[in-house]
């Protein structure tokens, strides 16, 4: 049996208390997870204090920028390895994880250490009371040891779009992935170790959130700050723990993502980008739109276009050409979103397609599996409506102004992300001024070019990452101000 060990300090570090990783696509073992404890955790922070205050702190940044170009070589080197692990993992198809997770696992390094060599800093000349002039600079220096908490829908892609700026602006981190998704974390340490990564630099530690590695990591004196992806919930706690020591947080969270369809929009290219962004990976994208407002005159059209497109999708073996529909990530999670499924259709809910389990043949019988789901006819109170459900399903509600599409996409707690589909330009930019989320896709869902910010408004998130706000997170600024 595989085991998945913890990478502390350039060692590999085996425990007593082991937790399983399951493959969701027919719920077998994929390997045991050596789950960190207090003592582990200790150990990482302090090796990546030591690794701080010495080899890594002490390189220049043209060196360690090619370190991790380095990294990102030899996970393109190594791309058949973590595309079986993210696989295994989360059982999403192969010709996605090829197009987004791992190749991005590669960018996310490649970019920042390209990036890093160019973060300006700023300097202002000024008159001084005495008639003279003095000048102000800003020095920028790591910001110490991050605490890298990530979730499993994306595993590689949400762990290293951490991780690459942070080890890039000079900082250690230690790493603690989701206990659902620990494969290409621990094939990532592989990699640093083969790169010649110094000991220290990356740590990992396996295990849970409350009372596990993922608390003991957050709440650990030593961390400088702490990066989190993952639910609202979860970033509440964080926060909580990370007031001791005012320790300085990013937190990307949840959302409950509205998609607004007009009628002068390109129908085809709308009906692809919806279908997209509600059930690529399976719906666990915290991008993804479950609620989609449509406007009347194309309401019905679009809801009958949208279902045959979801009923084409494929579900299987995901290395099999043509499956193009993954499980769920576990058990658990298929419970929670089939109570979902339950709670539509209590609520009044018609339901187009889908609503149920899906019963595959052989052992994909034993899996996660779930049927693309789309809804019409619920009110806005629903919680269907309100809470976040992380899964392939989508409400349809028909507007008849573009004053009522903005309130209605508003009406949430969450403020992530938001996509239009429109032929107006002008109303297109329109929105994009009024729609209070992070980030806001016209014609488009989950394009990105990682210089831009990246993050969520209201209780999606504080704080922005991506090129020059990664750079603002991960260091701290000195200002030095000069007599002249
Ligand atoms: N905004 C974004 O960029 C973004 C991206 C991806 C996913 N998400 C969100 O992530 C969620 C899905 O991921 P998930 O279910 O893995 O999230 P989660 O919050 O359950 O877990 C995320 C990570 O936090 C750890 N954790 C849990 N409790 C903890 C605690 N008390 N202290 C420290 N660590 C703790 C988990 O072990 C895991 O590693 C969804 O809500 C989704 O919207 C957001
Ligand atoms: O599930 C959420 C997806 C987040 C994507 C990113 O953080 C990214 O593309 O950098």
């Amino acid at each position: 049996m595989k085991a998945f060990r913890n990478y502390i300090n350039g060692q590999w570090v085996t425990t007593a208390k082991q937790f399983e990783d399951r493959n969701p696509i027919d719920n077998s073992l994929v390997a045991l997870v050596h789950e960190a404890g207090k003592e582990e955790v200790d150990a990482a922070v302090n090796a990546a204090r030591a690794a701080l205050n010495g080899p890594w702190g002490s390189m220049t940044q043209a060196a360690r920028g090619n370190m991790l170009v380095a990294v990102a070589d030899e996970i393109r080197r190594r791309f058949d390895d973590f595309l079986a692990a993210e696989i295994a993992d989360t059982g999403k198809p192969k010709t996605l994880a090829s197009r987004v997770d791992i190749p991005r696992g590669g960018d996310n390094f490649r970019d920042f250490a390209d990036l890093s060599q160019r973060f300006p800093t700023e300097s202002y000349m000024f008159d001084t009371p005495d008639g003279g002039k003095a000048v102000n600079y800003g020095v920028r220096t790591p910001r110490g040891v991050i605490a890298v908490i990530s979730p499993w829908n994306l595993p590689l892609l949400l762990m290293t779009w951490k991780v690459g700026p942070a080890l890039a602006c000079g900082n250690t981190v230690v790493v603690k992935p989701s206990e659902e998704t620990p494969a290409t974390a621990t094939l990532l340490a592989e990699v640093m170790e083969t790169v010649g990564v110094p000991p220290g630099v990356f740590n990992l530690v396996h295990g849970f959130g409350p009372d596990s590695a993922g608390a003991f990591l957050t709440e650990h004196p030593g961390v400088d700050g702490i990066t989190f992806t993952g639910e609202t919930r979860t970033g509440e706690v964080i926060m909580k723990a990370a007031a001791r020591g005012v320790r300085p947080v990013s937190l990307e969270m949840g959302g409950k993502n509205a998609g607004i369809v007009f009628a002068d929009c390109d129908f085809d290219k709308a009906v692809a980008g919806i279908t997209r962004s509600a059930f690529e990976n399976t719906g666990q994208v915290c991008l993804g739109t479950e609620r989609v407002y449509v406007e009347r005159p194309i309401f019905d059209r679009f809801v009958a276009a949208l279902k045959q497109s979801a009923e084409s999708l494929k579900p299987g073996n995901p290395y099999d050409d043509g499956m193009n529909f993954g499980p769920l990530v576990s058990l658990a999670h298929q419970r929670k979103v089939l109570s979902y499924y339950e709670k539509a259709v209590a609520d009044g809910a018609t339901v187009v397609t889908g609503g149920e389990r899906w019963a595959l043949p052989g052992a994909l019988a034993e899996g996660a599996w779930v049927k693309p789901t789309i809804w019409t006819g619920l009110p806005e109170t629903s919680a269907v409506i309100r809470e976040e459900i992380f899964g392939p399903c989508v409400h349809l509600a028909p507007f008849d102004s573009e004053e009522e599409a903005v309130a209605l996409a508003n009406d949430t707690p969450y403020g992530l992300a938001s996509t239009v589909w429109t032929q107006d330009i002008g109303r297109a930019h329109r929105l994009g001024s009024r729609i209070n989320v992070g980030i806001f896709w016209i014609n488009s869902w989950f394009l990105r070019d990682l210089r831009t910010s990246f993050g969520g408004a209201k209780q999606s998130g504080i704080g922005r990452e991506g090129g020059a706000h990664s750079y603002e997170f991960y260091t701290e600024t000195r200002n030095v101000c000069v007599k002249l």
